[in-house]
């Protein structure tokens, strides 16, 4: 478990202060991938650079894996450091080196002999799928190359957490989604703990299980990423939740869709888990007398599980339409609304 209580980061500059990090209260489980969500200036760089205190807190207290980072003195940290990895959103690699030297870098450094070192940069090289590049310069690799250097120098010293600040903000999103997938496939096998940062929703919707949404330093909503996705309780993450599944003003068109000269009832139907709407819909059509058109919906896919909405249409005799809307909220875990009813 890493326990984080009241921490702060209070930045001093000529003319101001600015609390970048306020008073922040927050625990992550361990052994999963824990996203931290914010617009830029939010504090969610200077927060994750707390967590192995590249920048020095003004207050408060962090615990990761009983260890209390904020009691630690200089050398004390510099142990402590090897357990804790951290990835960049720019690479960070010394450009000088071969793939095969910047990954040897933090080996070199906690003085690992040098045979076991050349097995374990090996062992990091097939890891992360960069076998046959280890001579390469930084210069010469792609930027999901370079990222996937930066994730092996990372893991060198088998660290039991791993930082990630904006890892994929420089990538395409084709990249963005191969390298989601090494640190997924990294989270389950090493079952190490991610914690990663972003602006971008749908990288939290494609890995994360649970979230935290920054705003002005301080944590303002947090949860799993499902119930965070279907309740958005703050401003700022109805507009991140916005982003990957449009927003909610459409449903003003659906009225318009559903003209006045329809009859029958208009359903909102809400799917979340992994029910599949297309066999739904065929299914209430073959069960129940009843015609059933979608008018427009909108189910987005997750780690695990899909959620959306679908607007139907659906006509029939009102026997027939109460029995299948019943069946839906009976025997479904669709949650099932009826917005209009003309009869
Ligand atoms: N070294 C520093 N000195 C002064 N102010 C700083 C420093 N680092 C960050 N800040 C300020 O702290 C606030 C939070 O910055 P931070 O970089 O943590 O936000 P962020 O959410 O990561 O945004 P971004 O993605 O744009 O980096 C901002 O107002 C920023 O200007």
């Amino acid at each position: 478990m890493i326990s984080i209580k009241g921490l702060s980061k209070t930045f001093t500059t000529t003319n101001n202060q600015i609390k970048a990090v306020d008073d922040l209260t927050l625990d992550i489980n361990e052994g999963g991938i824990f996203g931290v969500i914010g617009y830029s200036g939010a504090g969610k760089s200077t927060f994750v650079r707390l967590l192995n205190r590249l920048e020095e807190p003004t207050g408060g207290e962090i615990v990761i894996d009983e260890q209390e980072i904020t009691a630690l003195n200089s050398s004390q940290l510099r142990m402590t450091r090897q357990d804790i990895g951290m990835i960049f959103q720019h690479f960070n690699l010394l450009w000088s080196r071969t793939v095969k030297e910047n990954i040897a870098f933090p080996l070199e450094i906690a003085g690992v002999p040098k045979r076991e070192r050349e097995d374990r940069v090996q062992e990091l090289i097939e890891l992360v799928g960069l076998a046959g590049r280890e001579h390469a310069y930084p210069s010469q690799l792609s930027g999901g190359q370079k990222q996937r250097v930066g994730i092996a120098r990372a893991l060198a010293n088998r660290p039991k957490v791993l930082l990630c600040d904006e890892a994929t903000s420089a990538l395409d999103p084709e990249t963005t989604n191969a390298i989601l997938d090494l640190l997924v496939d990294i989270n389950e096998r090493l079952g190490l703990t991610i914690i990663l940062i972003t602006h971008e929703m749908h990288v939290i919707k494609k890995i994360c299980k649970q979230v935290a949404v920054m705003e002005n330093g301080k944590v303002v909503e947090q949860g799993d990423v499902l119930d965070v996705f279907l309740r958005p309780q703050q401003q700022v993450t109805k507009k991140f939740v916005e982003q990957v599944m449009g927003s909610n003003e459409e449903d003003d068109d659906i009225e318009k869709l559903f003209s006045a000269s329809s009859t029958g009832r208009l359903l909102r139907l809400h799917f979340v888990g992994e029910t599949a709407n297309q066999p739904l819909i065929s299914k209430l059509a073959k069960l129940f007398s009843i015609d059933i058109n979608i008018l427009q919906g909108k189910i987005t896919q997750m780690q695990h599980d899909a959620y959306g909405t679908l607007f139907v249409q659906m006509d029939g005799e009102p026997d027939e339409m109460d029995r299948a809307v019943q069946y839906l909220a009976d025997e479904t875990s669709v949650e099932v609304e009826v917005i209009r009813n003309v009869e």
